[in-house]
């Protein structure tokens, strides 16, 4: 099975402007609500390619409520922790002439919390598959994710962590199967100077199985386990919202490595899914995914040999 783990979930409140007036009264011309948090979004492309996963994490009041019945609505496995205080943060994201993102620190999980999910992780088994996104409240220690790994330090289950900084760097030494830095993560963490291809094998050189630097528009550039570097364009439209392609690229990678181990596959799959997301309200339906992944690939026979 596979199991994705957000801390810190969210409701996206998607405001559309035509201009944003700082300082003044704004009127949308329309709004959206979309459930999110990177794992979430993780669980939710992965339904949409086909495969199951359970969705852990953190929720508490009428957001976590929603947030829970709307993937229940949409047919995902959750098995939240419940908090005692708090609520599941609303995550702005201003659509105007740019895009502008204002996220929630989110409530912080208590240790008695955590407890609670590390019995949940030492549940898992050998073949089940990790996905740890997102980043945390920023009282939480910078090993947060370190301390949840260790959890799982003697399986030999998959690991994908998708996050930046320190959170990411210090979870390298569990070895992940995949992790996918965007291409300003990269420069955060090496400095402005590091191409794509340069710091994936510094992270590799650290830990990582695999690394995936997706560059936004560019596409993104795979340094496998294998030694090669594969690269991936991306589908050409108009972008309408690109939050959750970074999310949506790491679902299309797992599900293609899953039915083919063919990396080359898997990160045009990612990248389909990625663009796809961009070109989409919200995040991509299986149709455009595999729409986007015959263009990319030149070829109606998209599906996995
Ligand atoms: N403007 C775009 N047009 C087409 N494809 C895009 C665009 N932006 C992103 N993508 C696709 O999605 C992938 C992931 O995007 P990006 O590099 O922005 O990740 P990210 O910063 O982690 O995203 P987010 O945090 O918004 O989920 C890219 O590698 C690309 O395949
Ligand atoms: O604050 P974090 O955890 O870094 O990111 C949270 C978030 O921006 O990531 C998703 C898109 O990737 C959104 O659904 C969500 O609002």
């Amino acid at each position: 099975m596979i199991y994705t783990i957000t801390i810190s979930p969210a409701i996206d409140y998607v405001v559309h402007l035509d201009l944003l007036k700082e300082g003044m009264t704004n009127r949308s011309t329309h709004e959206e609500y979309f459930l999110g948090g990177k794992g979430i979004n993780v669980s939710q492309v992965l339904k949409e390619l086909g495969v199951g996963s359970v969705a852990l994490g953190f929720v508490r009041g009428f957001t976590g409520q929603a947030l829970e019945s709307g993937l229940r609505d949409k047919g995902i496995d959750t098995d939240f922790i419940h908090l005692t205080q708090g609520i599941t943060r609303i995550n702005v994201k201003i659509k105007a002439d740019e895009e502008t993102e204002i996220n929630g620190q989110g409530t912080v999980p208590t240790a008695a919390d955590f407890d609670k999910l590390a019995e949940k992780l030492k549940k898992l088994k050998d073949d089940d598959i990790l996905i740890i996104s997102g980043n945390i409240p920023k009282v939480l220690p910078q090993d947060t994710y370190d301390r949840i790994l260790k959890l799982t330090k003697d399986k030999k289950m998959r690991i994908i962590v998708d996050t930046n900084g320190d959170l990411l760097i210090n979870s390298l030494k569990y070895r992940p199967f995949l992790i996918k830095p965007n291409i300003d993560e990269l420069k955060d963490i090496f400095g402005k100077d590091i191409s794509a291809e340069e710091g994936a094998l510094k992270l590799q050189e650290s830990g990582a199985r695999n690394v995936i630097v997706s560059l936004g528009k560019d596409g993104a550039v795979l340094l496998a386990e294998d030694g090669n570097i594969y690269r991936a364009g991306v589908c050409t439209g108009k972008v309408l919202n690109t939050v959750g392609s970074g999310d949506s690229m790491v679902a299309g990678f797992l599900v293609g490595y899953m039915q083919t181990g063919d990396y080359k596959y898997a990160l045009d799959l990612g990248s389909a899914a990625g663009s796809a997301t961009a070109l989409s309200p919200g995040l991509a339906e299986n149709h455009k995914i595999y729409g986007c992944l015959k263009e990319l690939r030149g070829t109606e026979d998209v599906q996995p040999k």
